[in-house]
């Protein structure tokens, strides 16, 4: 049966499908404008369910992100719930501890927890009387004409249900997507990276948090690496990154341990030996997929947002973070061309496609670079020349995650001026080098070795007393 949801007003209908965490900021944005939003989730309401097994328990929440939530006015909900990260700690392999700061004082990060703010915005979507939520609706398909749905539900049951606009936010693997694929001249593509991730709990230690709670705390490794980032009850979410070819190898509760003791011996003893032998084993390691795509509108009937459009590798903390501005540029472009669909869809895809294939892009480029030669000693190098440089030249020199993670810059202009800067660096190194080497060789010619030797020396003997004219 073909039912379209009434609409309280003659304004129309937008399906929203997906209830994750995408899904449920745009049922707020769609129903601040008045709009009648239905959002179809597959899974049954979180808010009653159960812990969500499989998915980062956490997650990091910064300032693209928390600009969309300040729209529809969740802001200040899920910053109070979240723990500020002022600066990422690095354990070195002989555990030592270094902090290396985000930024300015005002300039930090959010760990927050995925299924809390995922309840949060569902419950402040369900707050306007102009938006539903219809839980274990699974979209099967949809029809690019009429727009009609079908969903299946639980018992098997199909319903097709009609929309003037769907919104499809279901996710990497997004069921509304595949409609684009039938299409021509839809570019599509994915890949999935060699590594997995396991996610591994740091319990409190006498009631207290067992390190620094303000800081993401990274053991970078190469090819291996962990973060771990702070919850509210005083535990870490550790996320252990590795391929999944060396996950296949560690089959035993020992080979586990040695494993630790090699590269994350500081690690072992504040996650726990018993715990990490079982939760090592919990759950098998996870995937990781990178999907990118265009154009994002199907005609004026269609548009993907968040990791339906652009999954993410997690090497930049921003998959969330870009599917948020995803809605909050989609609404500043529905403002500008006064809600014609036929006008906002293509005009979406010409500003966000670059933007979020250059994240995409950015957070593969740091895979890459953090597996090949990312270990603490590089990272910490690289952090100080880049915040040194930025202290001389602050509006000149700004450092890549600082672009991303602080600004709203689009993400493609934030690659441009960081190759630019690149440039520049390099040409200013080399320019130094070739100033030190022609001046050296300069001396070298003008005063020969002995005379330098006498002129050195006389130089020692004035720093060392200056008084002595001799
Ligand atoms: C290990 C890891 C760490 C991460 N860390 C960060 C981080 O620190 N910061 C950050 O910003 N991002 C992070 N991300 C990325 C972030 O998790 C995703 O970008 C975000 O969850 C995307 O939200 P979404 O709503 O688009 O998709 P999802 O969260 O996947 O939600 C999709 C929803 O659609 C539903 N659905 C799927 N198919 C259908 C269907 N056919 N019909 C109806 N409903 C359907 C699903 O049940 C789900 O509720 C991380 C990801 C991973 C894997
Ligand atoms: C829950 O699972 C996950 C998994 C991965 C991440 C997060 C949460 C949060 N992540 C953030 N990354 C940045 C960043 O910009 N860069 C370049 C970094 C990239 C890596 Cl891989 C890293 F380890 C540190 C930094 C860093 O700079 O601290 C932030 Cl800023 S937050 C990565």
């Amino acid at each position: 049966s073909t039912n379209k949801r009434k609409s309280t007003n003659n304004k129309k209908v937008v399906a929203v499908v997906g209830g994750g965490l995408v899904g449920a900021l745009n049922a707020c944005f769609f129903a601040k404008r008045g709009f009648q939003v239905e959002v179809f989730e597959s899974r049954e309401d979180i808010r009653r369910a159960k812990i969500v097994k499989g998915r980062s328990i956490n997650l990091a929440l910064s300032h693209r992100g928390r600009q969309a939530l300040k729209h529809v006015g969740m802001e200040d909900t899920i910053v109070s719930n979240g723990i500020p990260m002022h600066s990422r700690m690095i354990h070195s392999l002989n555990g030592t501890q270094s902090p290396i700061p985000y930024g300015k004082k005002g300039q930090y990060i959010l760990s927050v927890d995925r299924a809390n703010l995922n309840k949060e915005l569902l419950s402040a979507a369900e707050m306007y009387p102009n938006a539903n939520l219809n839980f274990a609706h699974k979209l099967l398909d949809w029809n690019t004409e009429t727009g009609a749905m079908t969903f299946v539900r639980v018992d098997g049951a199909k319903e097709e249900i009609q929309a003037d606009l769907i919104v499809g936010c279901d996710g990497a693997f997004s069921a509304v997507r595949k409609q684009f694929l039938r299409q021509s001249r839809f570019n599509y593509s994915q890949t999935y990276i060699p590594h997995g991730y396991l996610e591994l709990t740091m319990p409190p230690v006498n009631g207290e948090f067992a390190m620094k709670p303000n800081h993401l705390h990274i053991w970078p490794r190469n090819t291996f690496m962990m973060i771990a980032l702070p919850n509210l009850d005083k535990t870490f979410t550790c996320t252990l990154f590795m391929p999944f070819d060396k996950f296949e190898k560690i089959t035993t509760g020992n080979q586990v341990i040695d494993f630790f003791q090699e590269y994350f011996p500081d690690a072992i003893q504040l996650i726990g030996v018993d715990a990490l032998k079982r939760d090592y084993f919990r759950l098998p390691a996870q995937a990781m997929v990178s999907v990118k795509c265009s154009p994002y509108h199907l005609g004026d009937k269609c548009v993907l947002m968040g990791d339906a459009a652009h999954a993410v590798v997690p090497f930049y903390g921003q998959g969330m973070n870009a599917g948020f501005e995803d809605c909050l540029v989609f609404n500043e472009i529905m403002d500008q061309l006064n809600e014609d669909f036929s006008a906002v869809l293509p005009e979406y895809t010409r500003i966000r496609v670059p933007d979020d294939h250059a994240i995409a892009d950015l957070a593969m480029y740091n895979y890459v670079e953090m597996r090949a030669h990312v270990n603490s000693k590089w990272f910490l190098f690289q952090k100080y020349v880049v915040n040194f440089l930025n202290m001389i030249m602050p509006r000149t020199i700004i450092p890549l995650y600082t672009m991303v993670t602080f600004t709203r810059m689009r993400y493609h202009e934030a690659v441009k001026h960081w190759h630019w800067q690149n440039k520049v660096i390099k040409q200013g190194l080399f320019a130094c080098a070739a100033v030190c080497l022609s001046g050296g060789s300069y001396l070298l010619l003008r005063y020969p070795p002995k005379m330098l030797y006498v002129l050195v020396e006389q130089l020692w003997t004035r720093l060392q007393d200056p008084k002595n004219p001799s």
